[in-house]
């Protein structure tokens, strides 16, 4: 997928990402572009609010990152679960309208995920910063920040609101940028899980060495079509290098039944990134019973 981003530079293109000098009268092609031409506004208040200089003495502040890729490692279940506190998505619209984020991360936990993924957008997915805060106090299990990162101040951001883990999707970051994010997350104690989409997403993820957690997405963000066949294809054209790294495989999105996990383990994925299923089930806790077997 190809993304335009606005930038003050001349355009140049690096990796499939195009930074354009401006786009006076453009259009976005498809949500991905929308959401991050909205990031670079939203991005810039939060710097005029907080400039990055006392957000890292924040972060200095926060106790320790729990660890990410460890609780995904020893899970209760199998694929580790990654439960994702959502309450409504481009795709889908308003998933859950009674939506209390604290009251769904405790039966997540409960019912026995390894990590949580908290959505902070707040344009097109209703969540927001302060979700990721009221979840963080009351829950012990390691926090994925789902943002759309396309500045390292979101990252320290995503910290000092107590996240150990954070998003960065391929599609909408420069190789550069890739690396050098992934590095900064690590620097912080942090885990960095990369999205993909495509083969040719997946080679550039595989080019940088820090890489240890791969998300594949499922879902085509261009169309919003999901297809399981996307995890299958993905590791049989890549499954010797990933497991001679040690890569650790998370199969995101549009996973509804006991069928579609077997189907994603049997590909080769060691977690699932489970949203719109559980969330949208009165009994969340339940719901991962039932759908895990136990
Ligand atoms: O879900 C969307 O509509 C969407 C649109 C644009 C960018 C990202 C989007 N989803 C993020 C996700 O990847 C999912 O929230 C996550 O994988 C869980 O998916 P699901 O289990 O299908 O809710």
């Amino acid at each position: 997928m190809q993304i335009r981003r606005i930038n003050p530079n001349p355009q140049v293109n690096t990796g499939e990402v195009i930074y354009q000098a401006n786009l006076p009268d453009a259009k976005p092609r498809h949500i991905l572009e929308e959401i991050v031409w909205y990031k670079e506004t939203e991005v810039a208040k939060m710097r005029d609010r907080l400039p990055l200089l006392e957000l890292r003495q924040q972060v200095a502040t926060v106790a320790p990152p729990n660890n990410f890729l460890a609780a995904l490692k020893n899970g209760k279940t199998d694929p580790a679960l990654i439960a994702e506190v959502k309450k409504a998505s481009p795709s889908k619209g308003v998933i859950k309208e009674d939506f209390n984020p604290v009251a769904i991360a405790k039966a997540y936990q409960a019912g026995g995920a390894s990590c949580l993924s908290v959505l902070t957008d707040e344009k097109f997915f209703q969540g927001s910063f302060d979700n990721l805060s009221l979840v963080r106090q009351e829950i012990d299990l390691p926090l994925l920040c789902k943002e759309f990162i396309i500045y390292p101040y979101q990252i320290y951001f995503a910290r000092a609101k107590g996240a150990d883990a954070v998003l960065l999707i391929a599609a909408i970051l420069s190789n550069q940028d890739l690396k050098y994010f992934t590095k900064i997350i690590k620097a912080l104690g942090m885990t960095a899980l990369i999205e993909v989409h495509t083969l040719a997403e997946l080679d550039r993820v595989l080019a940088i060495e820090e890489v240890d957690l791969i998300g594949i997405n499922n879902r085509n963000l261009e169309n919003f079509t999901v297809s399981l066949q996307t995890t299958n294809e993905l590791l049989k054209s890549r499954k010797e290098v990933i497991n001679s790294r040690n890569i650790l495989i998370v199969s995101e999105s549009g996973l509804h039944n006991s069928e579609d996990l077997n189907f994603v383990k049997e590909a080769g994925a060691n977690a699932v990134l489970i949203g719109e299923s559980l969330v949208k089930q009165s009994d969340p806790e339940q719901a991962i019973y039932e759908l895990f077997g136990y």
